[in-house]
């Protein structure tokens, strides 16, 4: 198998989330493309803000399974159902943040919906803090291949865009590459820390 180039960026990435706090003990998961078939996955269980790159497996994206043999991500399901319904994703980002854990669970609808913010832009395509960007909060589950279905039925209406909520779980967010990616959890992670602040201080 060549290199592939964006394996480095992303364990560069999973050191940066261990060190944010975003993925503590043995929480998240992170992969990218390789090709258009498969996918590089961290392994279930290991503690992700120390990875090396032994730690990705490839992954078949029509099956989830590793052909090593070895255990995959416990949710990789999610990590092949982006890859496969978006052929433009190249990396994708699960963590388990303080914010996005709380914030799933304060709001009750099945969606986040933030304005207002500058930071907005942030994220790919979007230019004014005036408009909406929602994202779409899915009750968790342990079927991850029925979450998935989930998740696909809900973006045939309201197709996915950027990242989406887990309640009382995590974010997973994605991007073209894994700069693109990062640069989504960040801004989203800020805005989640504004959206939470501006909800406690406003409730008094
Ligand atoms: C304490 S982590 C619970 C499982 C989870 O949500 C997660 O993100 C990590 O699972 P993995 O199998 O990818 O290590
Ligand atoms: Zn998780």
């Amino acid at each position: 198998m060549t290199e592939n180039l964006q394996l480095g960026a992303l364990l560069a990435a999973c050191h940066w989330i261990g060190q944010k706090g975003w993925s503590p003990a043995t929480g998240g998961n992170m992969s990218v493309r390789e090709g258009d078939a498969h996918c590089l996955i961290t392994e279930s269980g290991k503690d992700k803000g120390s990875l090396t790159a032994e730690d990705f497996l490839l992954v078949e994206l029509e099956s989830g399974l590793a052909p090593s043999g070895r255990r995959p991500s416990a949710e990789t399901g999610l990590h092949t159902m982006l890859y496969s319904r978006y052929p433009e994703t190249g990396a994708v980002l699960h963590t388990h943040s303080v914010n996005s854990t709380v914030l799933s669970r304060v709001e009750r609808s099945g969606a986040l919906v933030l304005e207002g913010y500058e930071m907005q832009k942030s994220l790919s395509g979007q230019t004014s803090h005036l408009d909406q960007v929602v994202i779409p909060i899915f009750d968790n589950g342990q079927d991850i291949p029925a979450l998935a279905q989930k998740i696909i039925a809900s973006s045939e209406h309201a197709p996915l865009q950027y990242g989406f909520l887990l309640r009382g779980h995590g974010l997973t967010c994605w991007g073209r590459d894994v700069a693109e990616a990062r640069r989504h959890l960040e801004g989203l992670e800020f805005l989640f820390q504004c959206e939470l602040q501006r909800r406690l201080l406003e409730a008094k």
